[in-house]
């Protein structure tokens, strides 16, 4: 289990040390376009689950939006004070 910061550091890392089989990796040289379509692509399957879904399917496509974000922010290079100061 880990918390929105603890998985931002992880990525980081993952982006700072590129180690092989990182699917992190991947998905950050894939590029801001297609970064910005994984979000697009998860925050509709978080609605579906929403309507559609159990609770627990629900919070593992959350899981995978947040990851998506993440990626996304790391791909342009913003931090999570740049998105918490507007919390
Ligand atoms: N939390 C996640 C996470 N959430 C989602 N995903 C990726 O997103 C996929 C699910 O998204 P999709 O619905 O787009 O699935 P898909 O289209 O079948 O998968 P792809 O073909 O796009 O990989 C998963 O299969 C993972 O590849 C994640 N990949 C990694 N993490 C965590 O990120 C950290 C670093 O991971 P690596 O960079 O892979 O080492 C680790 O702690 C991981 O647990």
């Amino acid at each position: 289990m880990k918390t929105f910061d603890e998985l931002f550091a992880e990525l980081a890392e993952r982006a700072r040390t590129r180690p092989d089989g990182s699917g992190t990796v991947v998905a950050l040289d894939d590029g801001v376009h297609a970064q910005g379509k994984k979000v697009l692509e998860e925050a509709g399957e978080v609605w579906i689950a929403a309507e559609h879904e159990s609770d627990d399917r629900l919070a593992e496509e959350i899981s995978q939006l947040l990851y998506r974000v993440q990626v996304l922010m790391l791909g342009r290079g913003i931090s999570t004070e740049d998105v918490y100061r507007y919390l």
